[in-house]
């Protein structure tokens, strides 16, 4: 079972990585997790540009870069005007339209950060995170959030429908609460399987929690609206490249419109062949 796991997730880095890294590239975003160790190898194969630098997610996100003997960069050492060619990264479990739900290894916001930065955000996983709607295998949505919030943000989510929010502590629950890269908490919060925006326009439900059923989007602004919250692990909206479209025609920011949807999902599957799901198909 492991094997056939570990071997899935390779299979789909190393496509993955032929499809969307270009060995000429400068500026790469790295996600965490267990899949991404797969990815930088594969890039490590590929890479003929010695000025290449690596944007890291976080502590973990970093060692896997320098391990692999390549250089870290600091998000907030990129100079204004540089945008990622692309960033590659895990996921919990994505659904037909390719929101995702990420933060299961505890790192949500410097990935969000990375991802918006990135021309193309391309994700990586194994058959299991292969679903048609969030929250159908995945039982929970990470929230980062402040530690002195964790009361507030707990009843919140209660209110909106979440029925056993619960704070994430470590292994051993001794040790009390996990802590982000920030030094933050992070709250998993069950919910019913989330809408699709195509559910909400073929008529399957508001979409707005008022019938139990929430849309991945709504759910997404009304959780990152609660005081106290740092940031969601869903991503949804609009892709890097549909993103970056809207940028130019508004002549806009580009974190006004977003951009965190992957614009393609490789998936490797249990007879090792790899699936893949890409944006506007
Ligand atoms: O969001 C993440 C970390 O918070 C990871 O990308 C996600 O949990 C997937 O991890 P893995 O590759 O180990 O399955």
């Amino acid at each position: 079972m492991t094997e056939t796991i570990e071997a899935a997730k390779k299979a789909a880095a190393i496509q993955a990585v032929a499809e969307h890294f270009d060995p000429s590239a400068t500026h790469v975003g790295i996600g965490s997790g267990t899949t991404i160790v797969y990815v930088v190898e594969a890039i490590k194969d590929r890479s003929t540009n010695p000025q290449i630098r690596f944007v890291p997610t976080g502590y973990q996100s970093r060692q896997v870069i320098i391990q692999a003997g390549l250089t870290p960069i600091a998000f907030d050492s990129l100079p204004d005007n540089v945008m990622l060619d692309v960033a590659f990264d895990g996921a919990d479990e994505v659904d037909e339209e390719l929101n995702c739900i990420k933060g299961g290894g505890a790192c949500l916001f410097q990935e969000k950060l990375v991802a918006e930065r990135a021309r193309k955000f391309v994700c990586v996983a194994d058959y299991r995170k292969n679903q048609s709607r969030l929250l159908t295998n995945w039982p929970t949505i990470p929230i980062e959030v402040a530690p002195i919030s964790v009361p507030n943000v707990l009843k919140s989510l209660q209110t909106i429908g979440s029925t056993n929010p619960k704070l994430r502590t470590t292994l051993l629950e001794k040790s009390g609460p996990l802590k982000t890269d920030q030094d933050f908490f992070i709250i998993d919060a069950p919910f019913p399987a989330l809408l699709t925006s195509a559910d909400v326009a073929a008529g399957k439900g508001k979409g707005d929690g008022t019938d139990g059923k929430w849309e991945v989007n709504r759910l997404s602004q009304v959780i990152k609206e609660i005081t106290g919250v740092l940031e969601v692990g869903i991503f949804s909206g609009l892709n890097g490249v549909d993103a970056e479209a809207l940028r130019v025609k508004e002549g806009s920011l580009r974190t006004v419109t977003g951009g965190q949807k992957p614009v393609a999902v490789y998936f490797g599957m249990q007879d090792g062949s790899v699936q893949v799901r890409k944006a506007n198909e």
